[in-house]
């Protein structure tokens, strides 16, 4: 009889900061879905929350380097919960925490092969300093993990190789400045725009982009910004665009990755409580975790 493999846990980061956005409210985001228990045990999937990494407070011209500081922290988090088998789950704060997130995914999969990301966010966070118009960070962390951008948003630890073009895939775009949207287009990243969204299904869009982040990768993660979704159901995030994906959809969709071995870590940000109605942000964030539960076993080393 084979060994029974060991269950790999879900272990909650979270990165309290919004030095790289204008809105305050999104560093508050997980201690409230901390405190609303949004994520906890079932009988099939253990939840624990680690820490809840924060940055001092300081003047905006300081945020590159506090975003800098963070992100290295985070990344050597997110690299310790998968070398212990486990899956890491970040909480934003900002989406310019994806950094450090996918940073350490990256350097705890570098033996094995490349990295696969699936990006939903209503925006393309595909900025560099040069093609920015609000020099705000968290619009610019896709084009640092593709290796441009500003130095301190990329030099992590061990030199890394950048996300390849073509194991990134964004979904629900609908809101971005010509600079970002030329540079996916020059590196043949795919976008999949709102308007495709809704022309073919999210189910549809979903399960090719799965195939594309999976073909030529070790493992592949999902990075979920909350502004994605339908403002009109999920208000409480910080840069609010009309006419999004529905909740109840991206949790279909995402439930396509419960028990998938290939399937490494999640991210979840720029959650803003004092804009949410109901906790029905809150409960949304929830929601696409328990969809992706239980998750496969360890996976094989
Ligand atoms: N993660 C986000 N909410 N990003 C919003 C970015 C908005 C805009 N494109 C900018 O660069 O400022
Ligand atoms: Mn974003």
């Amino acid at each position: 009889m084979s060994e029974p493999k060991p269950e790999r846990s879900i272990i909650v980061i979270g990165a309290a900061s919004c030095a790289g956005a204008p809105d305050p409210g999104c560093a508050a985001g997980p201690d409230a879905l901390h405190h609303y228990e949004v994520f906890h045990d079932t009988p099939l999937q253990r939840v624990a929350w680690d820490a809840i990494l924060r940055v001092p407070r300081m003047p905006p011209q300081a945020a590159l380097i506090a975003v800098s500081a963070l992100n290295r922290k985070l990344a050597e988090k997110v690299h310790g919960v998968l070398d212990e088998g486990n899956f890491p789950l970040v909480v934003g704060g900002d989406h310019s925490c994806a950094i450090g997130t996918w940073s350490g995914a990256q350097r705890a999969l570098a033996d094995r092969g490349a990295l696969g990301l699936i990006w939903i966010d209503a925006h393309m966070d595909s900025h560099t300093f040069d093609t920015t118009q609000s020099g705000q960070l968290h619009g610019m962390p896709v084009a640092s993990l593709l290796g441009r951008g500003h130095a301190a948003l990329r030099a992590f630890g061990p030199p890394l190789p950048d996300l390849r073009p073509g194991d990134l895939c964004l979904i629900g775009v609908r809101s971005y400045e010509a600079g970002e949207a030329a540079l996916l287009h020059q590196l043949g990243v795919r976008v999949y725009t709102m308007d495709e969204v809704r022309a073919r299904g999210l189910r549809a869009v979903f399960d090719e982009a799965l195939a594309r982040v999976r073909a030529r990768t070790a493992g592949f993660g999902v990075s979920v910004d909350l502004d994605a979704l339908d403002p009109e159901e999920e208000p409480g995030v910080g840069s609010p665009v009309p006419g999004g994906i529905r909740c109840a959809e991206l949790a279909a969709a995402l439930a396509r990755l419960r028990g998938d071995p290939d399937f490494i870590a999640m991210e979840i940000v720029e959650y803003n409580p004092y804009r949410d109605r109901d906790r029905a942000t809150a409960d949304a964030a929830g929601a696409f975790v328990e969809a992706v539960t239980p998750l496969a076993s360890k996976p094989a080393r």
